[in-house]
């Protein structure tokens, strides 16, 4: 189809246009600062002259009948956005192929139409020429080569200069504009239409307030000079302390101000604010910019991705309490309805944080379970809010597609970074722009998870999958392999920086420092336990096994290497366990998976003939040994205090709720089959200080997130998983807003088992978890080399810590030891152990280092500070231990 006129035509002249401007990060203090600068001394946001070009062809009283054109202008652009992300790509790799010597390469922005005699020509398109010496090359915004030559005169290419009209390759193009090298190079040449950003809180330049409807809209309607009581804001701007959302640029008052109405401010319910930290101010902010479309034109999407606990439920009430409320444009409500999906375990927690937050009367939020369907909130007006579980999503979903949201919030959100399943396919299909996922873990796995959830919250700004692949995730991933070339690796730190740039104006991630000062210590420690005697003999048996020898020999057909982690896994938690399994294995399957491997038959004979896993003895497993005495100890020094205690699977939490039962301690458990309906009450349950329960048994995988256990102060991860983030979201459940005790972390590994090499992983990768906006840091493994495998399965029968091992610790504080920690990351701690012998590694991962600065000790130092520890030692080979908020009140 041919156009009247390139798309550059319509918006100006490329050359003055402005290129597209990744958006910078978003500096917390900055907009701190400017938050509570923003009072009702007012802000009104003056429009960059380079922001946003359409606006700019229009004088201000023409603002609100130029909406036709915008969206003309914005459609080609979005149009554009998708395919011109391949071309980065593509065309940074062939600028090295077409660099002639001796002759600087030149970029221009063309417009071109085929060489023709008629007499209205119109343009065909708009593109990047490239010129280098006597050749030329022409690609379109998709970057495919539309044109190639080489031959020509010097001084016709080198001569090309702004407005220029010339025939190259058959084609007539116009010079429009010069493209800086960097431009080219990054693919920002390619991407001048994707997310133009607006004017964030932290780029605003204030100026005195000026009555919106006069300076914006000059027309004399009634509409214009209503000085309406409605339109003034509901909540004062001007008293003390009140809390004042920004207020939009005149793009914006363009865009969705077609009636010309008056500004109104809005204002956050002071009922609210009081109760508000800083940095959740700071979250309302960045929220209600986002879906108010005032970062990125025409995008509605957010993703809050604070570490657990920072009250992500709060700052999502007191955005939808605002936006239902009020508005900017004549003070219209933003948004009638909102739907909350969260994990089943939650949907009472959201309610009750509601209601804690804004008491019964002021909102009706409706919740869908077994007694509470659909159809009433359907059927009735009270209700602006509904909250519903992924699951009953599923299940509802035609009668949902069908109520108009304004507002879509998804907790726990990072399973939406699974494209295939049901869940994400549901929730995309409901047409509400405003989307907000919420996660304290956000980018666990790898970048195709990242894109899934940013595709989800802002569909289309990365262009598509495949573009997206090839002009982020492929170099960013050849970048960090350790074969990579510099120019590879140049290559992938300036995508990643451009990702991150590019994500970071609608990703917000807050670390829990800031809300450490809230919060009472805490103390974490790791404690590796000696593995027992009947272990011992079954570990060595186990990776003497014929699959162990399959494994390292590379043969990983059938996965025997998942098969033999899975034993060893379950040995440390407990023989017992193990034991089991072979047994049930043996008797109900022919085709035996261990039985395959001449497993079975092998194990069983190491455990005694009479052995009965019921009644399993303590002592069998050094993890267990080292539980019931820290349990104890507890329970003697601390009697009010609750422990929290997590496995991720069920039959080790059985084994767990046995020793309880045998040592006299209540206990309540919250696993993947505790009905859902039940889930908030048995939480309740533990949290009231009423409770007698002394233990809360929870399996973090199946229902960990989000969960408030504050009643707990003790927590005790019994067994390690390979993703961190799983821990961490176990660990976040006790030391949150609210709890009143200093807080232990325990964690138990097996001493120089496959636990201490998870851990180790676990602790590299970690340095990854904060990659949601940092892609710059180390890479993942995704799978085991043969390598790794030997690794994995070598027991390190003789050390006391092979993790300390691997930090080349120099104990007793030896001059050189400072010198060789990282960056000087903390405060030097000693090492209460003899010197070693290792070599130092630099390339251990930075998480190592900063482990090496926790203090650490042998089980067998005679004066750990911990009352607590010091009564366990006796089967602890070592500990590392933490102290977070020392001084902090408690
Ligand atoms: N400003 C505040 N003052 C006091 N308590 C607060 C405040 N903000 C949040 N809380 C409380 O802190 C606890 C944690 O909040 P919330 O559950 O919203 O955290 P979250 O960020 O969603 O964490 P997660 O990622 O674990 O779900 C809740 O009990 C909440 O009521
Ligand atoms: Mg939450």
């Amino acid at each position: 189809m041919r156009r009247s006129a390139a798309p550059s035509q319509l918006q100006g002249s490329l050359a003055k246009k402005p290129r597209f401007r990744p958006p910078g990060n978003i500096s917390t203090s900055n907009l701190n600062e400017k938050i509570n600068k923003m009072g009702p001394h007012v802000t009104f946001i003056e429009v960059g002259t380079t922001k946003n070009p359409q606006l700019h062809l229009q004088p201000d009283s023409g603002i609100c009948n130029s909406v036709l054109s915008a969206a003309t202008s914005e459609e080609s652009a979005k149009e554009k956005n998708d395919v011109a992300l391949v071309a980065a790509a593509e065309v940074a790799k062939s600028e090295e192929k077409e660099a002639a010597p001796g002759h600087r390469t030149k970029y221009f922005s063309v417009v071109w139409r085929k060489v023709s005699k008629k007499k209205h020509k119109k343009w065909e398109g708009d593109a990047v020429l490239i010129v280098s010496g006597r050749s030329f090359t022409l690609k379109d915004l998709e970057g495919r080569d539309i044109g190639k030559g080489t031959g020509y005169k010097l001084k016709d290419l080198d001569s090309l200069n702004e407005g220029e009209t010339t025939v190259i390759g058959g084609k007539e193009i116009e010079v429009m504009g010069i493209i800086s090298s960097d431009d080219y190079s990054s693919g920002r040449c390619f991407q001048s239409s994707i997310g133009s950003p607006c004017l964030t809180t932290s780029q605003i330049t204030q100026k005195p307030f000026s009555n919106p409807v006069k300076s914006i809209c000059k027309s004399n309607t009634k509409e214009n000079v209503d000085d309406s009581p409605n339109f003034k804001p509901r909540h004062d701007p001007y008293a003390q302390n009140s809390f004042v959302m920004p207020r939009p640029d005149k793009s914006h008052q363009w865009m969705f101000n077609k009636n010309c109405l008056p500004l109104v401010d809005v204002v956050v319910d002071p009922y609210l604010v009081h109760h508000l930290r800083p940095h959740q101010k700071e979250g309302i902010v960045f929220l209600y910019e986002c879906v108010m479309g005032m970062r990125m034109n025409g995008r509605f999407g957010a993703i809050l991705a604070d570490e657990m606990g920072l009250g992500k439920t709060l700052q999502c009430i007191s955005l939808i309490w605002t936006l239902l409320r009020q508005g900017l444009y004549g003070g219209k409500p933003v948004i009638k309805k909102t739907l909350i999906v969260t994990p089943g375990s939650l949907v009472i927690n959201w309610r009750k944080e509601f209601q804690k937050w804004l008491g019964s009367e002021r909102i009706k939020v409706f919740t869908v379970d077994q007694d509470h369907k659909i159809e009433d909130f359907i059927n009735s007006p009270l209700y602006s809010v509904l909250i519903i579980s992924y699951e009953m999503l599923l299940r509802c979903l035609d009668q949902i597609k069908n109520i108009k949201f304004d507002l879509l919030i998804c907790d726990e959100g990072h399973r939406l970074k699974n494209t295939s399943i049901k869940t994400t396919t549901a929730l995309v299909s409901l047409s509400c722009e405003k989307r907000v996922i919420l996660t304290g873990t956000p980018v666990q796995n790898d970048l195709q998870e990242f894109y899934a959830l940013i595709e989800f919250v802002n569909p289309g700004i990365l262009g598509s999958l495949s573009s997206y692949r090839r002009i982020y995730e492929e170099p960013i991933i050849s970048s960090r392999e350790p074969s990579a070339t510099q120019e590879e690796k140049k290559l992938g730190e300036k995508r990643a920086t451009e990702l991150t740039r590019l994500t970071g104006l609608f990703i917000l991630r807050r670390t829990q420092e800031v809300i450490n000062k809230y919060l009472p210590p805490k103390i974490e420690s790791v404690v590796f336990c000696r593995p027992g005697i009947l272990q011992i003999e079954l570990y060595r048996k186990l990776l003497d096994s014929q699959a162990v020898r399959f494994c390292l020999q590379g043969v990983l057909e059938n996965s025997p290497h998942l098969i033999c982690i899975g034993a060893l896994k379950k040995l440390c938690n407990h023989p017992c366990l193990l034991f089991k399994s072979l047994k049930e294995k043996e008797c109900n399957s022919s085709c035996d998976e261990y039985e395959e491997y001449n497993f079975s038959d092998v194990l069983i004979d190491a455990y005694p003939v009479d052995y009965n896993p019921v009644t399993f003895s303590e002592t069998d497993s050094g993890k267990l040994q080292v539980l019931t005495k820290l349990l104890a100890v507890i329970r003697k020094l601390s009697p009010s205090e609750k422990v929290v205690l997590v496995s991720n699977y069920t039959q080790t939490l059985n084994i767990l709720q046995e020793v309880c039962k045998r040592h006299g301690y209540n206990c309540s458990r919250l696993d993947g089959r505790t009905p859902v309906a039940q889930r908030q009450q048995i939480v309740d349950g533990f949290n009231s200080k009423h409770s007698s329960d002394f233990i809360f048994l929870l399996s973090s995988k199946a229902g960990g997130v989000g969960l408030n256990l504050i009643g707990g102060s003790h927590l005790i991860l019994y067994d390690i998983d390979w993703n961190p983030a799983t821990d961490i979201q176990a660990m976040a459940r006790v030391w949150r807003d609210g709890q009143k005790h200093p807080v232990h972390i325990y964690r138990l590994l097996t001493t120089g088992t496959i636990e201490e090499k998870i851990y180790q992983r676990q602790i590299s990768k970690q340095g990854l978890s904060g990659a949601v906006v940092d892609l710059t840091k180390t890479s993942e493994h995704i799978q085991f080399s043969v390598e790794e495998l030997k690794n994995l399965f070598t027991f390190h029968e003789d050390s006391d810590c092979v993790t300390h091992d691997l930090l080349d610790c120099e104990c007793m504080g030896r001059k050189d030891h400072q010198a060789e920690s990282l960056e000087g990351v903390c405060a030097y701690r000693n090492c209460q152990l003899g010197p070693n012998h290792h070599k130092p590694d630099y390339k251990k991962p930075l998480s190592m280092s900063q482990l090496k600065q926790w203090k650490h000790f042998s089980g067998k130092y005679p004066n750990i500070n911990d009352p607590f520890l010091e009564r366990i030692k006796e089967n602890v080979s070592f500990i590392f231990q933490n102290v977070t908020n020392q001084g902090s009140p408690t």
